[in-house]
């Protein structure tokens, strides 16, 4: 019987070849953060049974942000992240000794891979499961095209390799996890930190390791260059595009807050219905589920049932956003519109703005929110309740 497989994403990095800024890992690509598309690609397999982050002990929120956003998409599976350490061999150590100290049966297969690769197929994933079974200890590789060189420090050409013996590898990088760990604890022991990957760390424990077909769309994001290259991909890959409507309504009832867009305003009265009856989070949920003809909110989080009962929509909107996700499209913008004649939403747009981006991931560019009344005509004029109506595009591979 096949036993189990788990990854372990590192995402430890400083990113310093990709310039200023967040750790790269944090960036957006094509509106999301990189490391959500990776985690998300990772989480594609479900017959692997865990994905474990390997973090920086200082990017806990960015973290929790990029995972949230992961919303269903497998995240059930996603595990608490894991400490990393100075160098990527490090911090896959730290990764492989936090599995090790895990509850519960060890995993018979681990696969290491870099947080800055989010374009690894699910057919990749179970090729490395099966060559860690059949090898103990396997990478991804391809024939190089190029002819390699070998230069002293100074320039001069010393060699050149026959390429037809050269592979360049990628990751996941796929082992029993027993022999990894322990050639990991070898080459520390031996305060061998210098090895670029874990075929390396393999190797230097005497292990035989095997290449198997990688995957040439599997790049490494490591430049500033590479993150232009990554979101022109992506962009040029999302040519259906399609527009979705939301509408939404509440009553009021006696109160002191409503809850719109995520924000706690302060009114004397309050809203009435589904969760916290945030109308506008409402509405714009159903436009983005209308956009990719997924039904509606009521009918993934039905009324009826009781744990919705009072709960923040955030959760809703999350649910939407990582439906287009899973069909491989974004969100490219919301117009959010509320009606109502108090409270004033003017004071409170730009926290709005701030905190639906927040929930999306999107940048606040693509959020818009405005407000009117309805000149006292209707029920909005007569201050029984709110409405809001909401626009998203949304983008999906053709
Ligand atoms: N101390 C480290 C260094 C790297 N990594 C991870 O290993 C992967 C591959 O490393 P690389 O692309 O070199 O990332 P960085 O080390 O962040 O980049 P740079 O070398 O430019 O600083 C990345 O997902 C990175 O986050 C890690 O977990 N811990
Ligand atoms: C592990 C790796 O991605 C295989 O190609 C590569 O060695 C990582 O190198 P980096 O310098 O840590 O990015």
């Amino acid at each position: 019987m096949a036993g189990s497989s788990h990854i372990l994403v590192v995402a430890a990095g400083r990113g310093s070849r990709a310039g200023e800024g967040l750790p790269k890992q944090y960036r957006s690509v094509a509106g999301e953060p990189l490391l959500t598309r990776t985690l998300r690609a990772m989480l594609a397999d479900p017959s692997v049974e865990g994905v474990t982050p390997v973090i920086h002990p200082d990017d806990e929120a960015l973290f929790q942000q990029s995972a949230s956003i992961l919303n269903g998409a497998g995240s059930g599976r996603l595990g608490a992240p894991a400490h990393g350490g100075a160098t990527r061999q490090q911090s896959v150590h730290a990764g492989l000794e936090a599995l090790a100290r895990r509850n519960g049966p060890k995993p018979d297969i681990v696969l290491i891979h870099d947080g800055a690769r989010p374009f690894s197929s699910p057919a990749l994933i179970k090729r490395a499961v099966r060559h860690a079974r059949l090898h103990g200890a396997a990478v991804p590789g391809f024939l190089v095209t190029d002819t390699i060189k070998q230069v002293s420090s100074d320039g001069a050409v010393v060699g050149t390799p026959d390429r037809r013996a050269l592979r360049a590898v990628q990751t996941p990088q796929a082992f029993a996890f027993d022999l990894i760990l322990d050639a990991h604890r070898q080459a520390s022991e031996a305060e061998r930190h210098d090895l670029t990957d874990d075929a390396a760390v393999a190797e230097f424990a005497g292990h035989q390791v095997f290449v198997f077909e990688g995957e040439p769309e599997n790049t490494k994001i490591t430049t500033l260059d590479d993150f232009a290259r990554a979101e022109a991909r992506i962009q040029s890959s999302l040519l259906d595009v399609r527009v979705g409507q939301g509408y939404d309504v509440h009553a009021f009832a006696p109160g002191d807050h409503v809850w719109l867009g995520g924000i706690k305003v302060p009114h004397d009265r309050t809203l009435l219905g589904h969760s916290d009856a945030d109308v506008l989070l409402h509405a714009i949920t159903d436009a983005i589920l209308g956009a990719i003809g997924d039904g509606d909110i009521g009918a993934h989080f039905p009324p009826s049932q009781p744990q919705w009962k009072g709960a923040a929509s955030d959760i809703f909107l999350k649910d939407a956003m990582a439906r287009v996700a899973a069909l491989g499209g974004i969100v490219a913008h919301i117009d959010a519109t509320l009606v109502c004649e108090r409270p004033k939403i003017g004071p409170h747009r730009d926290a709005i703005r701030e905190r639906i981006a927040a929930i999306t991931g999107l940048s606040i560019g693509r959020v818009a929110v405005k407000a009117t009344t309805s000149e006292r005509l209707g029920f909005t004029g007569r201050e029984e309740g709110i409405a809001a109506l909401a626009i998203a595009t949304v983008r999906l591979p053709v």
